[in-house]
C-alpha cells in the first residue's frame, strides 16, 4: 500500500480554512486537531467548525480528537461525515465499544496513543481498529520535535500485525518532516500526519508530494 499524506491544518490559517483546505489538494486527508483544554493544554475547534471543514473540504477529513470524553464525542464526528475518526486510548472508558459505534456510524475507527502509553494492551485487539496513532510527539501543539523514542513502539505494532496478517493502518503524527518521514516508514508507519512541514513550505502541495515520495521509498527497502 502506498504511503498516505495527512496534513494537519492546525498550522493553518484559522481564518482562513476553506482557502488551505485547498492548498493542500494533493493530500490524502486533512488531518483536523480537535483539542479542549483538558485532554491537552490547548483548545482549538470543535464540532460546528470541523462540521464546516467536511462540507467544504476537497478531500476526506481524518479527525484526531484530543479531548477527555471520548466516549461521549467520537461518535458525533463520525456522523457529522468524518472519514475516519481517532480517539486517545488515555480518554476512552471503553475503546472496543467506541470503535464499534464509529464503524456502524460508517467511519473509520482509529485510537492513538500519546508517547509513554504502552502498545502492547490493544495488540490483541488490532482487528477492532482501522489505524493505531504513535504519537510521536506529546499531544497538545505543531511545531515540536520528533522522539526517536517512540519507534520501537511502531516496530512492534508493525511485526504484531504482520505476524496476524492484519490491515490496521499505522498513523504517525508530531515531528513528520523530510528529515524524519524515512525513519518513521522504515519503522512501519504508513499514514503520515505533517502540520508545520507542509503549511510552512512556500508550496504546501509541492511538499506533499516530496514527503509521499521520501516515505514510498522508504516503505519499498522495508518489503
Ligand atoms: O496532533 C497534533 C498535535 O497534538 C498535530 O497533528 C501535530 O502536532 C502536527 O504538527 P507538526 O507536524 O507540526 O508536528
Ligand atoms: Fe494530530
Amino acid at each position: 500500500m502506498p504511503a498516505l499524506i495527512s496534513p494537519s491544518i492546525l498550522s493553518a490559517d484559522f481564518a482562513n480554512l476553506e482557502r488551505d483546505l485547498h492548498r493542500i489538494g494533493r493530500a490524502d486527508y486533512a488531518h483536523v486537531d480537535v483539542m479542549d483544554n483538558h485532554f491537552v493544554p490547548n483548545l482549538t475547534l470543535g464540532l460546528p467548525v470541523v462540521q464546516r471543514i467536511i462540507e467544504v473540504a476537497p478531500m476526506p477529513v481524518d479527525v484526531h480528537l484530543m479531548v477527555e470524553d471520548a466516549d461521549r464525542w467520537a461518535v458525533e464526528y463520525a456522523r457529522a461525515g468524518a472519514a475516519s475518526v481517532t480517539f486517545h486510548a488515555e480518554a476512552a472508558q471503553a475503546p472496543v465499544r467506541l470503535a464499534r459505534e464509529l464503524r456502524a456510524a460508517g467511519t473509520r475507527a482509529s485510537i492513538a496513543l500519546r508517547p509513554a502509553t504502552p502498545v502492547e494492551p490493544i495488540l490483541d485487539l488490532l482487528p477492532e481498529f482501522d489505524m493505531v496513532l504513535v504519537m510521536t510527539v506529546e499531544p497538545g501543539f505543531g511545531g515540536q520535535s520528533f522522539i526517536e523514542g517512540t519507534l520501537p513502539k511502531i516496530r512492534r505494532l508493525r511485526a504484531a500485525l504482520d505476524e496476524q496478517g492484519g490491515d490496521t493502518w499505522i498513523q504517525v503524527d508530531g515531528g513528520v518532516s523530510r528529515s524524519t518521514i524515512a525513519t518513521v516508514a522504515q519503522a512501519g508507519a504508513n499514514v503520515f500526519v505533517a502540520g508545520s512541514a507542509v503549511y510552512g513550505a512556500d508550496d504546501p502541495d509541492a511538499e506533499i508530494d516530496t514527503l509521499r515520495a521520501l516515505a514510498d521509498e522508504a516503505l519499498a527497502t522495508r518489503a
